[in-house]
């Protein structure tokens, strides 16, 4: 059963417990770039009390750099690969992590990638090579040719997050790769099935890959949240205690099983994609947040009953 959050003593009964916080981003500080409000008062509030703060994106459309842009652009603090100041991780970074850590893709093999110039970003930062992508051959609404098609042998792994320039082509290369080569890796970065962004819900990068799924009849890797991949990253650079840690996310699925899997606390905030009735009445899911507040806003409360 979840607890219920709604006076600045529940509030701050959470400061009291919990010297770590992970924090979602689409849904929890921002809709697109439309910041929601009281968040940059908490975060600098939860700073304030030497509260550790870590960024915890499955948005791939950003590599960790550019992410830091957008907080700066929104006056969100954020520190990026400033050893032991890692705060910022995403789902990009997270597949380009598997790619050269787990599986250790060898020199001479590339990815061929369905998704934006973050991923592109994060893959070259681990020295994976990487075709498709933001490549304007592959970025056309031209009738694709598998006659003219050549495949390249090199390529181990396709790799499939947010990608707001889809086409008939990039699924037909892709599919051609994943079918092709038996060996070949089918890696989404993660499966969110919708995008909170300023402006109302838009497909997410778990409906990119979907068609993908059903054309060949098989899921990919997933290494965002709710998968470890994620939690790896974050432990390989930062020391925290996941008894005082909490995960503060929107989705059920992603941020708060995320959490739990970790063995984290979880804060599910309804600013994003989940709704009251998501968690209460009959067909409410099986994934139970420890807390629930309306926004992550609302724990500037603490700040006002202090004065
Ligand atoms: O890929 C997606 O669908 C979106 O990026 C999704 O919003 C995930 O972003 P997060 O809530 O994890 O920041
Ligand atoms: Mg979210």
């Amino acid at each position: 059963m979840s607890t219920r959050l709604s006076s600045p003593q529940d509030y701050a009964g959470l400061l009291d417990k919990y010297d770590t916080w992970m924090f979602d981003c689409d849904g929890v500080l921002w809709h697109g770039d439309r910041i929601i409000d009281g968040v940059v008062e908490v975060l600098e509030m939860l700073r304030s009390y030497n509260k550790k703060v870590i960024f915890v994106t499955n948005n791939a459309t950003k590599s960790r750099k550019s992410y830091k842009g957008k907080f700066d652009h929104l006056g969100v603090q954020a520190h990026v690969s400033h050893r032991p100041k890692d705060e910022i991780y995403g789902s990009a970074y997270a597949a380009a992590v598997y790619l050269s850590s787990v599986i250790k893709l060898p020199k001479g093999k590339k990815v061929y990638v369905i998704g934006m110039s973050g991923l592109e970003e994060e893959l070259h930062e681990e020295g994976i090579a990487h075709i498709g992508g933001s490549d304007p051959t592959d970025c056309t609404l031209a009738p694709f040719s598998l006659a003219g098609f050549i495949l390249d042998p090199d390529v181990a792994a396709v790799v499939c997050g947010l990608d707001t320039q889809l086409n008939y082509t990039k699924y037909s290369k892709a599919f051609q790769y994943l079918t092709r080569n038996p060996d070949c890796l089918f890696i989404a970065t993660n499966e969110d099935s919708t995008y909170p962004s300023a402006d109302g819900l838009l497909p997410g990068a778990g409906s990119v890959s979907a068609p993908l799924r059903f054309a060949l009849g098989k899921d990919p890797i997933c290494t965002g949240k709710p998968s470890s991949t994620m939690l790896d990253c974050i432990k390989a650079k930062i020391d925290y205690d996941p008894e005082r840690t909490i995960m503060v996310g929107d989705r059920l699925n992603t941020d708060i099983l995320f959490g739990k899997n970790g063995g984290l606390a979880t804060l599910l905030v309804l600013t994003g994609i989940t709704a009251e009735s998501d968690i209460t009445g009959s067909n409410s899911s099986p994934i139970i947040p420890d807390f629930v507040t309306n926004s992550l806003g609302d724990l500037r409360t603490i700040r006002k009953s202090e004065k």
